[in-house]
């Protein structure tokens, strides 16, 4: 199976970096391909990839094609595909907010799996959700579903108003965790920590936290109340963060983001 990228920025080039280890390829090198003259000659120096400048030399062999560049560039690279590709071609979109429906018409092709990625994948830690247009059989969505495994986790959502939602909670959700992280470190620096230990300080309690998490079935808010001793340091920060409302204000930032990939969608 020969497998193309398009857009080999942070999640095009993370989903290849991936996708390359995966057996599906049957051997067969990755294509990729992106407008940036210095990405192609960076990726030249990596023997797992065979980049390509022009797209008419790698699309019409592709039997996957993943859709990696931004939303707002999306238009005008299904302008310039139309006329190269088939409908046995599958295509994956990494896309926020990108309907099924504007691939299915922008190429007018039937295959399409959207997908939303996130940028843990970088580091084989990443969860995609995905979503598939009723052209794609089983045997390919299985096929599709190990590529992404390669990055992470996948989960199969019911639709593409889901594929939305995850976006306000996974796709963008790394984001969230590291405006938290930064305030941390922002506070640890002030009470006089070095650059360093902060980092670590930090980081190692994210990382603890997210494991006692993932390793039980308890809920945050009943390891919220193992830390918190009565009338203790944890409950005092803890009445703070609700005083302000920080937990609505949180989720509130999640629905702006679905909201947001719901406009991408309509624009
Ligand atoms: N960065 C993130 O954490 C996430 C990004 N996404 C989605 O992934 C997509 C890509 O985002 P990033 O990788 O962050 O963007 P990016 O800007 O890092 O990468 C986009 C790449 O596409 C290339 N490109 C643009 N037009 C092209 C064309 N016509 N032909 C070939 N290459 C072209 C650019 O040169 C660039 O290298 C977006 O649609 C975004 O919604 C989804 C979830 C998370
Ligand atoms: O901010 C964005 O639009 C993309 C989609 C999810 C994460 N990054």
């Amino acid at each position: 199976m020969r497998v193309l990228v398009i857009g080999a920025g942070n999640m095009g080039l993370t989903y290849s970096e991936g996708m390359a280890t995966s057996s599906m390829l049957n051997r067969k090198k990755l294509m990729i391909h992106d407008l940036s003259a210095e990405l192609i000659e960076m990726l030249r120096k990596k023997p797992e990839f065979d980049v390509y400048e022009k797209l008419e030399d790698c699309l019409p062999m592709a039997d996957v094609v993943f859709l990696g560049v931004k939303p707002y560039h999306a238009d005008a690279l299904m302008e310039k595909m139309k006329p190269m590709v088939n409908d046995q071609q599958i295509f994956v979109s990494l896309m926020a907010g990108v309907t099924i429906q504007h691939i299915q018409n922008g190429l007018e092709i039937k295959k399409v799996v959207r997908t939303m990625p996130n940028l843990p994948a970088k580091v084989g830690r990443g969860v995609t959700s995905y979503t598939e247009s009723k052209e794609i059989s089983r045997v390919e969505l299985l096929m599709i579903r190990n590529l992404l495994d390669t990055t992470g986790e996948s989960i199969r959502v019911k639709n593409e108003e889901f594929i939305n939602k995850s976006t306000g909670i996974s796709g963008s959700g790394p984001a969230y965790v590291f405006y938290f992280m930064q305030s941390m470190l922002e506070a640890a620096k002030k009470m006089g920590f070095s650059d360093n230990d902060s980092k670590v300080l930090v980081s190692t309690t994210f990382e603890g936290a997210i494991k006692l998490f993932k390793e039980s079935d308890l809920t945050p808010t009943t390891w919220m109340d193992r830390v918190a001793s009565k009338g203790g340091t944890t409950r005092a920060a803890l009445d703070s963060m609700d005083e302000n409302n920080v937990e609505e204000l949180i989720k509130e930032a999640a629905f702006a983001a679905f909201n947001r990939a719901v406009e991408l969608g309509e624009e």
